[in-house]
């Protein structure tokens, strides 16, 4: 086991500003406060070399999650267990063996080329030479780096910076990696090329990675197992599939007819769309084989695709649902 996380809780304890000026200068003599419950009772383990979605709306608790597990915050309660450490002592050894990529904040040095940091990480990691030099070899390869090395960081565009940063973050081959949003504002290219490599890297190390994106193609790519949190509880905690099954429970079929065809489309499912020619149904999962040898028997079909809901709109109803008890 890998990562071991237990009755975890996290609560902030805000200030509450008040609206129109009296009440701010009351609030200076007699401050109010409220707490906020940003993680509750979450538990989860991860095993060694999985890749683990960690998906949820804006403010449900991921980042709270992830750095407690990265140690940078206190837990207000609950064990957390990361390879034996508990990340809140912050042990060296702790630091040499995980990384933490937050795809809003650069470690990356502005002014100076990414070698000049990747040196310092060097040093701080204390990274035997031999050892540097074979790795840096391998991320400059994989990730397309030789341009970008003697650049200022300044000059660089985001996607070339998130590569570099990456490759920051991979210098001291951590065993655990934690990536929170690590394809954030980038092409669409880049993004692939990041998800490719993540995954290569993966396969190759056998590192443990929890991930948070909200590019649902970064998570259909790379996890085959997600945690789902809102408001600071953990919704379900399964594979993607299986999660896709029970949701929506039905499948779309996608089919190509010739100009013209005509037919009592809504006799098989329920018609989504009938454009130019390509008409989608929506079909319930168990009659999906009957609907569509009937199609192939009963008119002329030039395409049929069948395919799962968008994931967008699956975890948009998981975000929905209070709890799930599978
Ligand atoms: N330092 C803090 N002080 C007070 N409240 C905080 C602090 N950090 C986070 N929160 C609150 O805790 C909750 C969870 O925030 P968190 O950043 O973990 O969410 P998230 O799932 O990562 O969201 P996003 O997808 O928007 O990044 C939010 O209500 C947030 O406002």
């Amino acid at each position: 086991m890998s990562i071991q996380v237990q009755d975890l809780n996290k609560f902030f304890r805000v200030h509450v500003r008040q609206e129109g000026w009296t009440e701010a200068l009351r609030s200076l003599f007699k401050r109010e406060y409220q707490t906020v419950e940003a993680v509750k009772d979450v538990s989860f383990t991860i095993n060694t070399g999985e890749i683990v979605g960690f998906l949820g709306p804006n403010g449900a608790g991921k980042t709270t999650t992830i750095k407690m597990l990265a140690g940078l915050l206190h837990p207000t309660s609950g064990r957390i267990e990361v390879n034996g450490f508990k990340p809140q002592d912050q042990k060296n050894e702790f630091k040499k063996m995980m990384s933490l990529v937050m795809g809003q904040k650069s470690q990356l040095i502005w002014d100076i080329p990414p070698m000049e940091t990747f040196l310092v990480n060097k040093s701080v990691y204390e990274i035997d030479e031999k050892v540097f030099r074979q790795t840096l070899d391998e991320l400059v390869e994989l990730l397309e780096l030789a341009p970008l090395l003697g650049k200022p960081v300044r000059n660089l565009s985001l996607g070339q910076r998130m590569k570099c940063e990456l490759a920051a973050s991979l210098l001291h081959r951590p065993s655990i990696l934690f990536l929170d949003e690590p394809t954030i504002g980038l092409d669409v290219d880049t993004q692939e090329k990041v998800r490719q490599f993540i995954a290569k890297y993966n396969r190759e190390h056998k590192t443990t990675i929890l991930l948070t994106s909200h590019y649902m193609g970064d998570v259909t790519a790379l996890c085959e197992r997600v945690l789902i949190i809102n408001h600071g509880k953990l919704l379900y905690d399964g594979e993607l599939q299986v999660l896709t099954e029970r949701l929506t429970p039905y499948k779309l079929l996608e089919v190509r007819l010739p100009s013209g065809s005509q037919g009592q489309w809504d006799a098989f499912g329920e018609v989504v769309s009938f454009v130019d020619g390509k008409l989608t149904l929506r079909v319930a999962r168990d009659r999906v084989p009957f609907v569509s040898s009937e199609l192939l028997a009963n008119f002329e079909i030039n395409d049929l695709n069948i395919q799962d809901p968008p994931m967008e709109e699956v975890i948009t109803l998981a975000f929905q649902e209070e709890s799930h008890d599978y």
